[in-house]
């Protein structure tokens, strides 16, 4: 293969880097009970059985309680109905113990999940899904932000120091993924490129790319021919195939020629988690009127 470096990419390591953030958080959280009585508290919703789910929601739980907050789980039959999903969302945007509120996403089908989504008080939206928060996000206002983009943008921060000049090019425009993590690279000032199903020569647009974010849900997808000596590649898949867990990025292939990769497991999946308290430490802090702590926000 053309373009294959003398090294293999370094290994950003995400477990690694959230285990440090989750630590930085339970700091924060011992001081703000210390010093102003505030436990946060954060509320996930699990509507159905999905295994994945179930498992990212027990997760959280624990995550949660092992930095000092309070976790709130509801788990509600899938059979559910709107009004009573809208009804628990009203009540925990009223309860003052709750500071953040997370609907555990895919919904059943029969749920609308933009307007379930969009009933989540803002400044409780710690996922950072509504309308609003992405809008602010959108104009470079305070927003709370997704936690998987958020989570990339501290990794890339991490390795490249400024993303400012840097050709970046995300593959896959979801909401949750790659139009906040288009967002936030923007704001960095990175030259940012967009690409879908419908992008014509995706190999082309990708050997330009300094920054490749793979979050199009296709296993191996990005081949290691496509990419840029030197550049780093954060995957941001969780595909379950028959040989297991893989993500968006043909790995072996790719290590070759990138300056740096995340792997699947161990590189984004772990951030999204360590994001989500950030996220709720930075909601209570601004409930309360408390300084944010440094480091948690774009
Ligand atoms: N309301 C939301 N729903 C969903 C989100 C979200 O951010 N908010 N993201 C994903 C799922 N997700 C969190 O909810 C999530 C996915 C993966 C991981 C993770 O740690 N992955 C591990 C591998 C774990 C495994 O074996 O499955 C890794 O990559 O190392 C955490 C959270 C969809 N829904």
């Amino acid at each position: 293969m053309t373009g294959e470096l003398a090294q293999p990419a370094t290994l950003i390591d995400g477990k690694a880097f959230a285990a440090r953030l989750r630590g930085r958080i339970a700091q924060e959280v011992a001081r703000i009970k210390a010093d102003h009585g505030v436990t946060p508290g954060l509320a996930v919703v699990l509507v159905g059985e999905d295994p994945a789910s179930s498992v990212y929601v027990r997760s959280k739980g624990r995550a949660t309680v092992e930095v000092g907050m309070n976790s709130y789980e509801h788990r509600l039959p899938a059979e559910t109905s709107q009004a009573e999903l809208l009804a628990l969302i009203a009540r925990l945007n009223a309860d003052a113990a709750v500071n953040g509120i997370l609907v555990q996403l895919p919904l059943p089908a029969h749920l609308d999940e933009t307007a379930v989504i969009n009933a989540i008080a803002p400044e409780k939206d710690v996922d950072g899904f509504t309308v609003l928060n992405a809008g602010r996000l959108a104009t470079g206002q305070r927003a709370m932000v997704p936690c998987t983009p958020l989570g990339c943008l501290m990794l890339l921060r991490d390795r490249l120091g400024s993303l400012s000049g840097k050709d970046a090019l995300v593959i896959g425009r979801s909401n949750i993924v790659g139009k906040p993590m288009a967002q936030l690279m923007l704001a960095d000032s990175a030259t940012v490129t967009v690409a879908h199903s419908r992008t014509t020569d995706l190999p082309a647009l990708c050997r330009r790319a300094d920054i490749v974010v793979a979050a199009v849900g296709r296993p191996r997808f990005v081949q290691g021919d496509w990419i840029k000596p030197g550049a780093v590649v954060i995957d941001v898949g969780i595909n379950r195939t028959e040989a297991g867990l893989v993500g968006d990025v043909d790995f072996e292939s790719v290590r070759k020629v990138a300056g740096a990769i995340t792997p699947v497991p161990g590189g984004v999946g772990p951030m999204t988690i360590a994001c989500l308290l950030a996220n709720t430490l930075t909601a209570t802090a601004r409930v309360n009127g408390l300084a944010e702590p440094q480091g948690l926000t774009p």
